[in-house]
């Protein structure tokens, strides 16, 4: 028997994020460019005598140990899908902000899954892996899939986007999470009595993904939540200035925030944007990483 598995997965960044007008069950239709960078949390999974959650790193202390953790939660769903007993210890090595808006939760669901799949030996099929993440939360397939893809519906249905090159980020990590539900309520608050269009991925982002020219998607960087966000967390418009005084080329909120994301040329640059974002005062840590990154897989 496998005496342990350990699956290394990305955060992601949202370089578009289109949101058109909540539906009837809650969710929004989305035009979500989803792209893998890398930040990683590695899941280890060991068999016990129970399910047991545990976790390290700096932001350990934020994460919850019990079966609302996303990483329990897959595992319940494999198991159950399977017939098979969730006597199953979860070590989740966290290095992706919590509650940042880099789908950290939603890696550790997936990294979970594979993990829990490699050492029960269940066989499940990519599509039944695809479909279980889906139930578990909108972000959950692409942390499985990596690279980049469009996702559609509430984001989780997934098309591969090609992507021609390396891209440099930086990301500003803010002090505190922003909840998701409450960041799509704020836009909703922001466009009520409005027209939202129909969400759309934009031909000129796709392009500029496609050619691996960091100049033509710094100019296609777009999402729809940013508004709501610095609605929410007015200084974080502190930050994306900082950053983008510093040289990089665009600054976003990343997907819900308050994670900010800054693109840069180059390695150089992103170290330079990195120690300014954190002289400035304006976030808690400077992370740098390049994208795009591998989905969830065993290591
Ligand atoms: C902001 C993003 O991270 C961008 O990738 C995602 O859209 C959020 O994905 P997630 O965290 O996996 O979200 P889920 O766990 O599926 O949903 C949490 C809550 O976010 C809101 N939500 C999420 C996805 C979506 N397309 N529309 C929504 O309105 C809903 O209030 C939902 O109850
Ligand atoms: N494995 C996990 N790691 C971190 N948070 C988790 C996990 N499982 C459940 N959570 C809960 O989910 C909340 C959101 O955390 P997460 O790090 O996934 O946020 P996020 O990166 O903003 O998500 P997204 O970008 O998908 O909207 C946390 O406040 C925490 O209570």
């Amino acid at each position: 028997m496998t005496a342990a598995v350990t699956v290394r997965v990305p955060a992601k960044v949202n370089v578009q994020l289109a949101v058109g007008a909540a539906r009837p069950d809650g969710f929004h239709d989305l035009a979500n460019v989803f792209l893998a960078v890398g930040l990683y949390d590695e899941v280890t999974a060991t068999p016990a005598d129970e399910l047991r959650i545990t976790c390290s790193g700096p932001d350990a202390g934020q994460v919850p140990l019990d079966r609302t953790n996303l990483a329990a939660r897959a595992a319940l769903a494999l198991a159950e899908r399977y017939g098979i007993d969730p006597a199953v210890h979860l070590h989740i090595a966290k290095d992706i902000p919590v509650a940042g808006g880099m789908a950290g939760g939603s890696a550790d669901g997936a990294a979970a899954l594979v993990a829990c799949d490699a050492l029960w030996g269940t066989g499940a099929s990519r599509d039944e892996l695809l479909a279980i993440c889906a139930e578990l939360g909108s972000d959950v397939p692409f942390s499985l899939v990596g690279g980049a893809a469009l996702g559609t519906g509430r984001g989780e249905k997934l098309t591969p986007i090609e992507v021609g090159g390396t891209f440099h980020w930086v990301f500003a990590v803010a002090d505190g999470g922003l909840s998701t539900p409450a960041v799509y309520g704020e836009f909703d608050r922001l466009t009520a009595g409005m027209e939202v269009p129909e969400p759309t991925a934009s031909p000129a982002l796709l392009a500029a993904l496609r050619s691996g020219d960091s100049g033509a998607l710094a100019g296609a960087l777009s999402n729809d939540l940013q508004p709501a966000a610095l609605s929410l967390r007015p200084p974080l418009a502190d930050t994306l200035a900082a950053g983008t005084e510093a040289g990089a080329l665009a600054a976003l909120v990343s997907g819900s925030g308050p994670t900010t994301a800054f693109l840069v040329p180059d390695e150089e640059t992103a170290e330079k944007v990195a120690a300014a974002l954190l002289t400035s005062g304006t976030c808690r840590n400077a992370r740098v990483a390049v994208s795009p990154a591998p989905g969830a897989h065993v290591i």
